[in-house]
């Protein structure tokens, strides 16, 4: 079931889904030798979406990712789920590298169709000092690649919003929406 103040045009997901545009052998890469990826997680992530209506947020009228408790340093948060696919999306705003191929062949996960909390993790530019979390791949012991938000060197506090960086190429590729701070 869809988390509290998800919004209706935006399919929910536990697990990621593949889009066509991914060739087999690509597929089975990212897949390892897991089928994890058909196997929802049981366990709410310890986050919460809400809307933000603060004025000296940049994000003010869009959503964000709160910690729902106290999260230690250093620990796994949610993974990214979206969407993985091999084709090009230049106007998704919620589109991570997955997988480089050596071939040219690269995967992303875009969750501006259908994901999970973690596409609404904002990034700090603005709103804090630094960011509190960071994108992170990883493979899990079966060998699927996953792309997962972790906290960085000191706990969130329960409440606190969850920022990343998105880094500045990602800003720059988007000029219109240049924060003044880049
Ligand atoms: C991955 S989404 C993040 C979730 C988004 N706030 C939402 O409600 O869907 C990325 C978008 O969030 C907004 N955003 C994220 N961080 C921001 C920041 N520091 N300043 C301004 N806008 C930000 C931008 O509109 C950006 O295109």
């Amino acid at each position: 079931m869809a988390p509290p103040h998800w919004p209706s045009h935006i399919q929910y997901l536990q697990c990621s889904q593949f889009h066509s545009s991914v060739p087999p052998e690509v597929r089975l890469i990212i897949q390892g030798n897991s089928n994890t990826n058909k196997q929802p997680t049981k366990h709410r992530p310890p986050v919460v979406i809400r809307r933000i209506t603060s004025t000296s947020h940049p994000a003010q009228g869009q959503c964000g990712l709160f910690a729902a408790k106290k999260i230690p340093p250093q620990t796994h948060v949610i993974d990214y789920i979206g969407e993985i696919h091999c084709d090009d999306r230049p106007d998704s705003d919620y589109d991570l590298s997955l997988y480089r191929g050596h071939d040219g062949v690269n995967a992303g996960i875009d969750a501006s169709r259908m994901g999970n909390e973690a596409r609404f993790v904002n990034d700090y530019r603005g709103i804090a000092a630094k960011p509190n979390a960071v994108f992170s791949d990883l493979k899990t012991p079966l060998g699927e690649m996953r792309m997962s938000i972790w906290s960085s060197g000191q706990e969130i506090k329960k409440g606190e919003e969850i920022l990343v960086s998105y880094g500045k190429a990602w800003w720059r590729a988007r000029q219109t929406n240049v924060p003044d701070f880049i």
